[in-house]
């Protein structure tokens, strides 16, 4: 029988009855679960395979969940979901209404932070152990497991910086298997490097910030991890594990391939290949779009830099760092050195394209503010993933970035609804704006097989009618134009609807909405951002300002988190699918 121990793991409980010598079978159940359930659901696959032995050691040492183990990002910790409590439910994993991908407060106590932007666990587990010793609990281990990519962001040693301070008793352990979703980066892997290869003498970084060091040991030898871990479990104080794992362990493509492993989509769970791409010829993400057109407008306009914290594959910026590599930069994971350091380069008249996904824009709100839009500064954000990105779930929708930008002085927001006019805006943006701008676009695909077409200026804050109809606007922005022409393509009294698309947030297209409010009795703004503070309130806004009488309906998202599942099924879930809005539009008429 398959997983037939695994099978008898219901709790940690039941884990940490078996003698040691079970442990590498239960590995090995486990690695096969996980595999087999990924290949079919998918999901993040090789950060969970590699941190098997660590997730069983764990569990098996420590008393969780009394003692409590905070997972860093959580993409890794598929194994210890399956082993407390929710191996029966694993395959619903980031499925509508099933578990979600990442550590969460509500689904398990096992889960003690949620998780999903990184580099937050030691400065979590650290608030925890100090709460533990307020409250007089001397005994309570407190766990934070963190990847060697994000360690190396600023969040992360602003946490080790005050443990290092504090006799918590906090225990970092440290992932190193030398690789985020793309191979790490900077002057911190090269010290690590270093350490593994123990050539060359070097102080220790992390005990020079007071930590107790020990390692690094061999991440994937469970006696010696469990013995290492019983001796840390013993000692007081601030203490540090480094651990030196291999992403994507026990499956040979994803220990090979470990950048497409990271979340390799569906494969052949007996091979491990990934199944064939379809030979049908699809529009292309917007990412790509994205990533071939700087490499284009790079190649003439020797101005042009390309930043990525991290996300070279993600962002595409990875065409550009192939091909002109002194001119793109992957940062590592550090969301506010980016922005800054774009705020940098555009001091001196450099062209800085800035691509970071919208929700993790949310960790550099104060540099887009102080640093960029203070100073003017002709940044250009290009924000991916903006809008409801599916499976990745609450902690990765890039709703509120319409929001939190748009108060923001001097800086222009677009929204291009599809990869054409993004390619447009790209090549405006480059050709010399006196003002920072963000640049917000989906996951996924674009609409055009035929994209890539010569380069046309946009006009700054000038809008776009594409249907014309007699009595109710509706104002969409980016590519939720779909939404909007296939509800009327559903509908008899399509002619009754005007369909405008603003373009730009901010500035609004005055000129338009004017002609829009004179002409119309109703209007309806369509957007993928939060209902408050977004493209909707602006048009708000602009109603108050101008005092214009209509009817003003909004529909975006809600005043509550989106859960994960497909966009289609989430944009259901809140009425904003072509068919719910066709619903709402025929009501209208009625
Ligand atoms: C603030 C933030 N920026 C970017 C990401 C995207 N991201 C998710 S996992 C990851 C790499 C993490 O690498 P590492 O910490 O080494 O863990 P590993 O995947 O190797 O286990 C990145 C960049 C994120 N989750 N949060
Ligand atoms: C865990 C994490 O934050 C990333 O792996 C994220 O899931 C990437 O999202 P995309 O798949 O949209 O690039
Ligand atoms: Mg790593």
């Amino acid at each position: 029988m398959q997983n037939k121990l695994l099978n008898t793991i219901d709790s940690p409980k039941e884990l940490r009855l078996l003698s040691q010598e079970k442990l590498p079978l239960l590995a090995k159940d486990l690695r096969d679960f996980i595999i087999n359930i990924v290949a079919t659901k998918e999901g993040h696959l090789g950060a969970s395979l590699g941190v098997i032995e660590l997730t069983i050691a764990l569990h098996y040492v420590f008393d969780t969940p009394k003692d409590l183990l905070v997972w860093d990002v959580g993409h890794q910790a598929y194994g210890h979901k399956i082993l407390t409590g929710r191996r029966d439910t694993f395959d619903t994993n980031r499925q509508i209404g099933g578990l979600s991908g990442f550590p969460n407060r509500l689904e398990s106590d096992f889960d003690t932070f949620g998780v999903g932007h990184s580099s937050t666990s030691i400065s979590a587990a650290l608030g925890m152990a100090i709460a533990s010793k307020l409250k007089g609990d001397f005994d309570t281990q407190h766990i934070a497991v963190i990847g060697d990519a994000s360690i190396a962001s600023g969040m992360a040693f602003e946490g080790l910086n005050h443990a290092g301070v504090t006799n918590a008793n906090l225990l970092v352990i440290l992932n190193d298997n030398a690789i985020g979703i793309d191979p790490s980066v900077g002057a911190l892997k090269q010290y690590l490097t270093n350490v593994k290869k123990g050539t060359e003498k070097q102080d220790n970084i992390f005990e020079a910030l007071n930590f107790d060091y020990s390692g690094p040991i061999d991440g994937h030898d469970l006696p010696l991890l469990i013995t290492e871990l019983k001796r840390l479990k013993n000692t007081k104080g601030p203490k540090f594990l480094h651990v030196i794992t291999t992403k994507g362990k026990g499956l040979r493509q994803a220990e090979e391939n470990q950048v497409t492993y990271h979340a390799p989509g569906k494969f052949n769970k007996e091979t491990g290949e990934l199944n064939p791409k379809s030979n049908i010829k699809q529009p292309p993400k917007y990412q790509d779009v994205f990533g071939h057109t700087i490499v284009e407008l790079a190649k003439q306009n020797k101005k042009i830099i390309g930043i990525t914290p991290a996300m070279p594959t993600g962002s595409s910026l990875k065409y550009m760092m192939e091909q002109i590599p002194d001119r793109a930069f992957d940062v590592g994971i550090a969301e506010q050195h980016a922005v800054t350091f774009a705020a940098g380069l555009a001091t001196q008249g450099m062209i800085a394209f800035c691509n970071i996904y919208s929700t993790f824009l949310q960790r550099a709100y104060d540099q887009i503010i102080h640093d960029v839009a203070l100073q003017n500064l002709p940044v250009i954000f290009c924000l991916d993933r903006a809008g409801l990105v599916g499976e990745d779930g609450a902690t990765h929708h890039g709703v509120f970035d319409l929001a939190y930008l748009r108060c923001i002085p001097n800086l222009i927001i677009a929204a291009p609804r599809n990869e054409i006019e993004l390619r447009n805006i790209m090549y405006t943006a480059q050709l010399g704006l006196k003002h920072p701008i963000a640049i917000r676009y989906p996951r996924g695909r674009g609409e055009n097989l035929n994209w890539q077409q010569p380069f046309s200026k946009l006009e700054i804050g000038k809008g776009e009618c594409l249907k014309q109809g007699t009595k109710t606007a509706i104002l969409s922005i980016g590519n939720m134009y779909k939404n909007v022409v296939e509800a009327l393509e559903f509908l008899e009294e399509a002619s009754a609807f005007s369909h405008y698309d603003l373009r730009f947030i901010k500035p609004l297209d005055e000129t338009m909405l004017h002609e829009v409010f004179k002409t119309h009795d109703t209007v309806v703004t369509i957007e993928d951002g939060t209902l408050l503070g977004g493209f909707g309130s602006a048009i708000a806004e602009f109603k108050t300002k101008y005092n214009y009488p209509n009817k003003l309906i909004l529909k975006g998202i809600p005043d509550h988190f989106i859960e994960h599942g497909t966009v289609l099924e989430l944009q259901k879930t809140i009425n904003l699918d072509s068919k719910n809005l066709s619903l709402f539009l025929k009501k209208m008429t009625d």
